[in-house]
């Protein structure tokens, strides 16, 4: 059978495209593309992959320039379709900024680069991307951003809450939801977050970076195993 290819988007900026691309590799049955920003092709990928990065060096707004890529405006219509798309930090500010989720990531609170672990907390394990994860399950993934603070007004967090589209949120050891648990400020923790309809998520920790035993963690892996056993049955 021949493998199933996922895209991911290489924008002016990306710097976790090739870490993305060899983690998507590294799983039997799955193609990487690259797609670059400025084309239309798709390539019959199954999956978008928005990588992180400094797009456009984060200027005015982290993905704030990026969303007006002429491949965004195919990426929009394939998420607008019901196919699956994934944002990772970078990827996840350019999906808000295109409109594909709610609500807006800004300055760190404490107004710092944060580079570090951190633990979260799977609470949404039903989605095509958490499908692998048991309900609540603690996550040992990095993050590395200047801009990750979630934030959105308060009927769309009760809709979020609501519709349980909160999937993750950063967690003590614990897996206590708690302020000191929470890096950036993000309101009610949250780490990441999936659209109404399922197939577009968007989280700040990057999986991709917690794919290989070598990395100290393994955990992101079962995102990527989620996502292509809906694309691919794998
Ligand atoms: N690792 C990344 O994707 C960086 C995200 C983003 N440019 C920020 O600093 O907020």
């Amino acid at each position: 059978m021949a493998d199933v290819t996922v895209g991911v988007v290489v924008f002016p900026g990306s710097n976790c495209d090739h870490d993305t691309e060899y983690a998507v590799g590294s799983f039997d049955g799955i193609k990487p593309v690259m797609l670059w920003h400025n084309d239309h092709d798709l390539q019959g990928a199954k999956a978008i992959i928005l990588p992180g990065g400094f797009s456009y060096g984060d200027y005015l707004r982290a993905g704030s320039i990026a969303r007006f890529s002429p491949i965004m405006q195919e990426v929009i219509d394939f998420a607008r379709k019901g196919f699956p798309v994934l944002g990772i930090c970078n990827g996840f500010q350019v999906l808000l900024e295109s409109g594909l989720l709610e609500g807006a990531l800004s300055r760190n609170r404490d107004k710092k680069f944060l580079c570090c672990q951190t633990t979260l907390k799977a609470v949404n394990c039903s989605t095509i991307f958490t499908q692998r994860y048991q309900p609540d399950q603690l996550l040992s993934i990095p993050i590395a951003h200047g801009e990750g603070n979630y934030f959105a007004p308060p009927e769309v967090i009760e809709s979020l809450e609501e519709h349980e589209q909160i999937v993750f949120r950063y967690a003590d050891a614990e897996g206590r939801v708690t302020d000191e648990a929470n890096p950036n400020g993000s309101l009610r923790n949250i780490a990441g977050i999936v659209n109404r309809q399922g197939n577009v998520l968007g989280l700040m920790p990057h999986p991709e970076r917690a794919s290989e035993k070598m990395l100290g963690s393994l955990d992101g892996r079962a995102l990527f195993e989620s996502l292509f056993q809906h694309i691919a049955g794998v």
